[in-house]
């Protein structure tokens, strides 16, 4: 098998990527219909699995999971999802062959041997549907023929998917066909279908493609949705317990404040987060984060480089077949930080107290977000993708910290994700040593307009304002947000 991506010829590649359509709410009046009284089979019952399911089904669905034999027989965690839950579960043999759509919600590792086992047993015309295109696009899998094959890939933790499901709300979610696979047309409506099951059609969906969901994708959670929010919770920890700050008070404000400051983000954007700063705070990140992405965004590109030619999914996948050596290694070494270690103190931190005493944090979620979207819409990403995969899913990262810190984190997001988490974390703390070594708890730990920072000039607050507010991340987002009308608060 082949990178199908590095096949295409440069047009196809161009086209592929950049293809992106915001669908109007009036094409998913139609609901759940086309799949409606069809046999669903979810292989696989972990994060995406489980949530999908136990949405799809509120949502009217039939919906059944099939294990391999070992899961069942040893009655593994993903059985017991399946089961207390009160799901048919069967082995392949039994659920595969009358299934009309088998989804693959398997680790992004095991889908060749997965697929190649689950293929013979379905029946002619199925659908194989899958919720990141890594297969299709990175390791080339040729599907059958007679088989329809979709993504429905919602842009966030399978936990939030459930959770923002039950708000009444949904994640926002990409939608494709395979163009080589799409035999009787109704690859479409089917996908379309399944974003209602899960909500997604009430956050909003693309139609895009395998390709630019997959390059969109390993960016976002590699750059500011994981990476970023992992160097910056251990960066952060430390410069305030080196400064003399109570590290469980340092503890609490990294765990609970990526979530805090960046639902400000979620609701009104960079402008509305950094609007939550007094003026002389909001200077101070601004030029902070001015400064951060100067010192990142060789990083950022990098890593959209690495991603758009394969040397991502290609060193990965050496490292799949190494037994997850770097992976393993790479986890265990996270799980022994100071900030892992340390319990959030027994201290009220009001909501405010978040923005005020984490100028610093709110500096590096704006860095972040804007250099993943400029590196992701400057190789062809469409901006709406962009966003979706920079700003709007990084409060639903950071939910997953506030529950249970980083180990939290990595363990919702797929192994995919954390894998090129800790790729970045590794390049990018080394490259922020000098920066941090003039930090002080001015800007994290304590608040910046405190006692002398408290005057500004006039003619800087206007020129920040103008440079946040004009940022195309900001235009596209102030649209897209328009057509949230379901959002809930979650803090
Ligand atoms: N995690 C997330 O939030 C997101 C994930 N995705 C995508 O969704 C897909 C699923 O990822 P995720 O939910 O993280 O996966 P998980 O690691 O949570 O799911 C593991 C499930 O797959 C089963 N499984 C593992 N290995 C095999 C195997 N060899 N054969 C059959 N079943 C196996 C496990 O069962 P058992 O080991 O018990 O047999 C378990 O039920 C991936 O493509 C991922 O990229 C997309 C968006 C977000
Ligand atoms: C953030 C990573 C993700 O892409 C996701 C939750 O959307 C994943 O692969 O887990
Ligand atoms: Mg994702
Ligand atoms: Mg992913």
């Amino acid at each position: 098998m082949a990178n199908y991506f590095n096949t295409l010829s440069l047009r196809d590649q161009l086209t592929q990527l950049g293809k992106c359509r915001f669908m109007d709410s009036s094409e998913f009046t139609d609901g759940v219909n086309a799949l409606k009284g069809k046999k669903i089979v979810i292989v696989g019952c972990g994060a995406q699995g489980l949530n999908q399911g136990l949405n799809m089904r509120d949502s009217g669905l039939d919906i059944s999971y099939t294990l391999r034999e070992a899961a069942i027989k040893e009655q593994r965690q993903s059985y017991k999802n399946a089961t207390e839950n009160g799901f048919t579960v069967g082995t392949y043999e039994e659920l595969v062959p009358n299934a009309d759509m088998v989804i693959n919600l398997t680790p992004d590792k095991q889908h060749t041997q997965v697929v190649n086992t689950v293929m013979p047993l379905m029946k002619e015309g199925a659908t194989l549907s899958y919720s990141h295109g890594f297969n299709i696009v990175e390791e080339g899998m040729k599907v059958r023929e007679d088989l329809t094959v979709i993504m429905v890939a919602p842009k966030c933790p399978g936990s939030e998917v459930r959770e923002e499901y039950k708000r009444g709300f949904g994640v926002p979610t990409l939608i494709a066909v395979h163009p080589e696979n799409d035999p009787q047309g109704h690859g479409l409506d089917q996908a379309k279908a399944y974003a209602v099951g899960t909500g997604g059609d009430r956050a909003g969906v693309l139609e895009s493609s395998f390709v630019a969901e997959v390059k969109s994708d390993l960016m976002g959670e590699q750059t500011i949705l994981c990476g970023l929010l992992q160097t910056g919770s251990i960066l952060c920890f430390d410069k305030m317990v080196e400064k003399g700050i109570d590290p469980g008070y340092a503890s609490k404000l990294i765990q609970y404040g990526w979530e805090t400051i960046t639902e400000g983000l979620k609701y009104g954007g960079i402008t509305n987060m950094m609007d939550r700063l007094s003026n002389p705070s909001k200077i101070k990140a601004f030029e902070l984060s001015e400064e951060l992405k100067d010192i990142m965004r060789p990083l950022f590109q990098k890593h959209m480089d690495d991603i758009i030619g394969g040397h991502f999914s290609k060193t990965m996948m050496e490292d799949w077949a190494n037994g997850d050596k770097n992976l393993l290694s790479w986890r265990a070494e996270t799980g022994e930080t100071a900030f892992e270690k340390t319990p959030a103190g027994d201290v009220e931190i009001s909501e405010q107290e978040y923005y005020d005493n984490g100028v610093l944090m709110v500096a590096m979620v704006r860095a972040g977000v804007e250099l993943a979207f400029e590196a992701m819409t400057s190789s062809g990403i469409i901006e709406e993708s962009a966003y979706y995969e920079s700003l709007h899913e990084t409060p639903l990262i950071a939910n997953t910290i506030a529950r249970k810190k980083l180990f939290e984190m990595n363990r919702v997001i797929s192994d995919t994700a954390e894998y090129g988490c800790y790729l970045f974390d590794h390049a990018c703390k080394p490259l922020l040593a000098d920066f941090m070594k003039k930090i002080d708890t001015d800007v994290i730990g304590k608040a910046f307009d405190a006692d002398k920072n408290n005057g500004v000039d006039n003619a800087k607050l206007i020129e920040v304002n103008t440079a946040l507010r004009n940022h195309p991340i900001e235009v596209v987002g102030s649209r897209l947000r328009a057509s949230m009308t379901a959002m809930k608060p979650i803090v």
